[in-house]
């Protein structure tokens, strides 16, 4: 069932007005369980982006997000944990924008920059900590390339992404920052690779939604710890970092 906790209290997403149903099944994740995805509401990203903005009522000021991703960047493996520097939002290249239609100024400016999009200082908290729990041998740092899914992409896309500067491609995460950028709020994201992306038409290897949740199970523990180390890390510093 997909549930929003707040503190102690447990919200399941079909009491809260107008908010998405996730449809994904295996994206369970701290705060909100159930993710939205672009596939999931016909392409509208305001509707998929509405939590950011919920949690902006709430007063969060600060935004972790988690993504598994496929690795078109040969130098990233399977199991990496990349940092996100930044991302490519490729549905809005086709005027796929969440903040698309006319502007909420409750909520931020028409024309939001997003060349800060990533914070500087949690990406580098985020290594600092991995340094700390040894995790520098799996650790990595990158471009994001969100597409719309729910197909995963051919041959021809992977070297195109690839040449394009990406280092993962996923279904999600850019849409969300993008909403809270929009309203103030600092972002963080991690990409698990769980996937390599196919590049060479000799490859019998074939991106699945099976090795996508395997290698989130395998990780799990890792990327908990590095998170939940993150945010008390945040929290003893009155999250200012
Ligand atoms: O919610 P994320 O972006 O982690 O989920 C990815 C995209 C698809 O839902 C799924 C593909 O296996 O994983
Ligand atoms: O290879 C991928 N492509 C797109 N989205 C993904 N989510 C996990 N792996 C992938």
């Amino acid at each position: 069932m997909d549930v929003f906790l707040l503190n102690d209290v447990c919200l399941k997403y079909a009491d809260i007005p107008n908010f998405p149903r996730s449809t994904v099944h295996g994206h369970p994740c701290v705060c909100m369980q159930g993710r939205f995805h672009l596939v999931t509401t016909c392409a509208c990203g305001f509707q998929i982006t509405l939590p950011m903005r919920v949690f902006k009522l709430l007063g969060v000021e600060t935004v972790f997000l988690t993504n598994a991703a496929g690795g078109p960047q040969p130098g990233l493996q399977v199991g990496d944990v990349m940092v996100i520097k930044d991302h490519i939002n490729m549905p809005g290249f086709a005027g796929n924008n969440p903040l698309a239609g006319p502007n909420d100024e409750r909520f931020g400016v028409r024309f939001p920059c997003m060349s800060d999009a990533y914070d500087r200082e949690l990406r580098q908290l985020a290594l600092d900590v991995a340094a700390e729990l040894g995790y520098c041998e799996f650790m990595q740092e990158g471009v994001y390339c969100v597409l719309g899914g729910p197909s995963f992409e051919t041959i021809a896309e992977c070297r195109m992404l690839h040449s394009l500067g990406a280092d993962a491609v996923g279904m999600s995460t850019a849409h969300e920052v993008i909403v809270a950028r929009h309203a103030g709020m600092r972002c963080f994201a991690l990409s698990l690779i769980s996937n390599r992306a196919v590049m060479d038409y000799d490859s019998q290897e074939k991106a699945n939604h099976e090795e996508v949740l395997e290698t989130g199970r395998q990780r799990a523990e890792q990327l908990e710890k590095l998170v939940s180390t993150m945010v008390a890390r945040l929290e003893r510093n009155n999250n200012s970092f």
